[in-house]
């Protein structure tokens, strides 16, 4: 255990009101004048600005409390405590390997703490192709600002570790643009595992920065508490109802929490919010809910280098290139965003492609290894139409989003680029992480091994940590689930907010989007609120 201070402890000791769902007894009903599902990027960001304004503020969180006395840089013990479906959440076909957060904090407990504003042309595709007119860039700076002063975002100042460095070096040997990414941190060592739960309490995370706020403000929270549907009185919200968990997290206890509440707010994540809705039947009569669920689905490309990399340690993320970013301007193809990921052995070795052997060999090359890996930017194409939430049978989530021929064509672009900069890095080898390919040895050899690999689903690895979408802003009730300011066009005293607002993806790591439409959705609401 760690013997840093634990602001969690203090908090409860100071009197918190926070419950954990397992060890609820009795069936309990409640009332609050606001309840948030979900208590991630939105909805952590909300409950702070609502407590504060003096509402009754209660907080459902389906994962369990977790804090940094907890957080022992395990990978082990990270993915089950932490992490939707034990990070192994997939894709229907399985195709694409999905890492969501699922503890107190959400995904922001276990990010890797890169900042990006919403790129100024995916605000003026929503304005002019989705109508959204009033998320002009002007109009939303006050907001990023505003997140930004809260979270201590900057400008990284340390140098990068040497995983970054290729990315930087390379991109410098070739003339692409490239630039150091904005954190969010305070004080960070650099210890290199904010995904296992920042120890240090440095990362500005939900769990240590607005929750604790909301929670010193009056507001309560409950963790492993699973919202399974919304109450509905015709067209009117007037509360949840959610399951208590058992102590394992995952299976019901048998206890129901009910809440009555003056409004709701969601804000269990793309793929989570859909879901509550989807189980609530709740009215959608344009069949829009669950559609256009967007992924920035991810390709990897390793590099052996002859000097140690080790990308275990130091701040994950701090260089990207969006040099091939903005391609779909030019010629309709789906541009993509370059940066490193962590490279840990556990999530490595259930990444790399091979097995026996071969899938050894490679693991004990990870010191040595750079990753590169390109974000596709989806959902600006009239082929890139994102993914589909469904219920199984027990009522869970799961995303069907099937990668077609443009994914596929960025795909391989993306894979070449890859190693083009690797190689002019110095990597002494590259091996694109695909089911059929080898270790190239020159970007001769890259280049034609990539121009033939079959680009299909389960031989191409393809990964995300970035879902979005599902019950997407729109000008019009008929091409979406909820208006600007996350408002259901349906039913009333609902409000959405968090990544499944966004009608694309953001096109750029999207927690700070998160957090700025959050607290424009939650100010608006706390107006109406006020206004009685
Ligand atoms: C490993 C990883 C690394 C990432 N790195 C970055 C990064 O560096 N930069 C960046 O910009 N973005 C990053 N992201 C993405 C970013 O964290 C998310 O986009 C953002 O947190 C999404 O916010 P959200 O509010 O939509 O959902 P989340 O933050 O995921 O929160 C949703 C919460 O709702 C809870 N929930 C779901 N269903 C229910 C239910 N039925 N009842 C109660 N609770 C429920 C979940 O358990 C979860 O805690 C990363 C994500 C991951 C997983």
């Amino acid at each position: 255990m760690s013997r840093l201070p634990d602001p969690w402890q203090t908090g409860l000791a100071a009197g918190w009101q926070a419950h954990d769902g397992a060890s609820l007894r009795q069936h309990r009903t409640v009332e609050c004048d606001v309840v948030i599902v979900g208590s991630g990027a939105g909805g952590g960001m909300a409950a702070e600005l609502l407590a504060q304004a003096g509402l009754k503020v209660l907080l459902l969180e389906e994962g369990a409390r977790h804090s940094s006395q907890d957080f022992r840089l395990n990978e082990a013990e990270a993915y089950p405590q932490l992490y939707q479906e034990c990070a192994n959440r997939q894709t229907a076909d399985k195709a694409i390997t999905i890492l969501q957060g699922r503890s107190v904090g959400g995904s922001t407990t276990v990010n890797w703490a890169s900042c990006f504003r919403t790129p100024a042309d995916t605000l003026a595709w929503w304005q002019q192709r989705h109508g959204l007119q009033a998320l002009g860039e002007a109009a939303l700076a006050p907001w990023f600002q505003r997140a930004e002063q809260r979270l201590h975002i900057a400008p990284w100042p340390v140098e990068p570790n040497a995983n970054n460095a290729v990315l930087a070096r390379g991109c410098a040997a070739l003339g692409w643009r490239h630039a150091p990414i904005p954190r969010n941190v305070h004080g960070c060592w650099s210890l290199g595992y904010c995904g296992t739960g920042c120890a240090t309490n440095a990362k500005q995370s939900m769990l240590v920065t607005t929750i604790p706020a909301a929670l010193a403000a009056g507001a309560e929270l409950y963790s492993r508490m699973r919202v399974r549907r919304l109450l509905l009185e015709g067209e009117q919200v007037v509360g949840v109802q959610a399951d208590a968990l058992q102590a394992d997290g995952v299976r019901a206890s048998g206890v129901t929490l009910t809440v009555r509440a003056r409004q709701v707010v969601l804000s269990a994540g793309a793929i989570g919010t859909p879901a509550i809705l989807l189980r609530s039947h709740a009215s959608d009569p344009y069949r829009q809910l669950g559609q256009r669920t967007f992924l920035h689905p991810v390709l990897l490309s390793g590099g052996i280098f002859a000097e140690r990399i080790e990308g275990y340690y130091g701040a994950p993320q701090s260089v990207y290139s969006d040099h091939f970013l903005h391609t779909g301007a030019i010629d309709g193809s789906l541009g993509y965003k370059l940066e490193v990921p962590p490279i840990h052995p556990l999530i490595m070795a259930a990444t790399l492609p091979g097995n026996g052997g071969e899938h050894q060999r490679l693991m004990q090359r990870m010191p040595h290894m750079n990753v590169v890996l390109a974000l596709l930017r989806d959902g600006f194409h009239p082929r890139s139409q994102g993914g589909r939430v469904r219920l199984r049978s027990d009522g869970s989530p799961q995303l069907d989003y099937p990668l077609g021929e443009v994914e596929w064509e960025a795909a391989r672009r993306a894979l070449l680029s890859m190693a083009e900069l690797q190689f002019a890095a110095g990597a002494r080898a590259v091996l694109p992480v695909h089911e059929d390919a080898g270790l190239a040895r020159s970007w001769r050899q890259a280049r034609q091994m990539i121009a033939n690999l079959p680009m299909q689903a389960l031989r191409t690895r393809v990964v995300s940590a970035h879902v979005m979408g599902g019950a997407a802003m729109s000008a019009e009730a008929r091409s979406g689930v909820v208006d600007h300011l996350g408002r259901h066009w349906q039913l009333d005293n609902l409000t959405v907010i968090d990544g499944s607002l966004f009608p694309t993806s953001v096109g750029a790591n999207p927690q700070l989007s998160v957090y700025a439409f959050a607290l424009r959705a939650a100010d608006a609401l706390r107006q109406r609120m006020q206004a009685g």
